[in-house]
């Protein structure tokens, strides 16, 4: 399906420890994580918190593994701070990414984002943003795109549940509001499947635009009982939403043989934050590469 070296094949350490809930895989090591992905037959990995930020000493932990990165998550808040402070921080991260040889950066809006608050309603309390918002944001990250550009990258922007791009009409409007030149779109399955999206209409009407592809499965019978009871975003992944694909309700091959006729160069991320307590990320990773080869042949 997909011709030699068109892509490689990442997984993120959110599996191993929880970035966003710390206290999730808080005892497992860096060099534990990294380990394990390579053991599990993956040649790439974005970036956590407990990753050293000293690059040598990043790239040698790798290099002993096998293992790139494939880039790293960057939080903007283009709608509700000075561009200037979203700038310099943007600039730290992507010479940290450039010299760590990676191409794309995610960036994600997380001004009035209530993807980190712990009992926030999901569905009801995601924001929504005012016109004067998504001028300040499509704008923001057209200047972000060019800032990425200076060092030949590219801003591959994450549409992300409780937040201000999350639905088809969201990115319909981040995607014409913006030149492709300068903004690229992440393609997260799990994010669009939670929100209840067509994420193969999605994939099809944006192939041109996409650059970086996380790959998340979605537990049905989870994502029903974060809708009914009105529970938080990180209350759904703590209860087990997300899981590694193959392992939820996404059938992937489409997915794969969209993305491989469209002739897709770049990285797949396996992306499956779930309690590594209760879901080993070893054992999931495993299966997640395993499920992978067979519909894809990757
Ligand atoms: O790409 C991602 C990064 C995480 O921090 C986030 O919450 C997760 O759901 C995701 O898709
Ligand atoms: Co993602």
């Amino acid at each position: 399906m997909f011709k030699e070296n068109q892509v490689k094949l990442a997984i993120a350490p959110i599996g191993w420890t929880n970035d966003d809930m710390p206290d999730l895989g808080g005892d497992v090591t860096f060099e534990q994580c990294i380990s394990e992905m390579a053991l599990a037959g993956f040649t790439g990995s974005e970036v956590g918190n407990k990753y050293p930020r000293d690059t040598a000493v990043l790239k040698k932990a790798l290099h002993l593994r096998g293992l790139e990165i494939a880039s790293a998550w960057f939080s903007a808040f283009l709608t509700s701070k000075p561009f200037e402070e979203t700038a310099e921080a943007f600039m730290r991260h992507r010479d940290f990414l450039h010299e760590m040889g990676a191409k794309v950066i995610v960036v994600s809006e997380q001004g009035n984002s209530i993807q980190g608050q712990m009992s926030t309603p999901l569905f009801e309390e995601k924001p929504v943003f005012t016109e004067e918002e998504w001028s300040l944001f499509l704008d923001g990250l057209e200047r972000l795109g060019d800032l990425a550009a200076e060092k030949g990258m590219k801003v591959v922007y994450h549409h992300h549940m409780g937040t201000g791009v999350q639905t088809t009409e969201e990115i319909a409007k981040l995607m014409e509001g913006t030149d492709p030149a300068k903004v690229s779109l992440l393609y997260d399955t799990g994010h669009l499947v939670f929100s209840g999206e067509d994420h193969l209409e999605v994939l099809t009407k944006y192939m041109d635009r996409i650059h970086h592809v996380h790959l998340k499965d979605v537990r049905a019978d989870v994502a029903e009982k974060v809708k009914e009871n009105k529970m938080s975003f990180l209350s759904g992944v703590k209860e087990g939403v997300f899981t590694v694909p193959g392992d939820g309700q996404i059938d992937f091959k489409p997915v794969f043989e969209l993305l491989s006729e469209a002739g897709y160069e770049g990285w797949f991320v396996v992306e499956a934050e779930q309690d590594p307590a209760v879901a080993n990320p070893f054992e999931y990773a495993g299966k997640a590469r395993q499920y992978i080869r067979e519909m894809s042949g990757l």
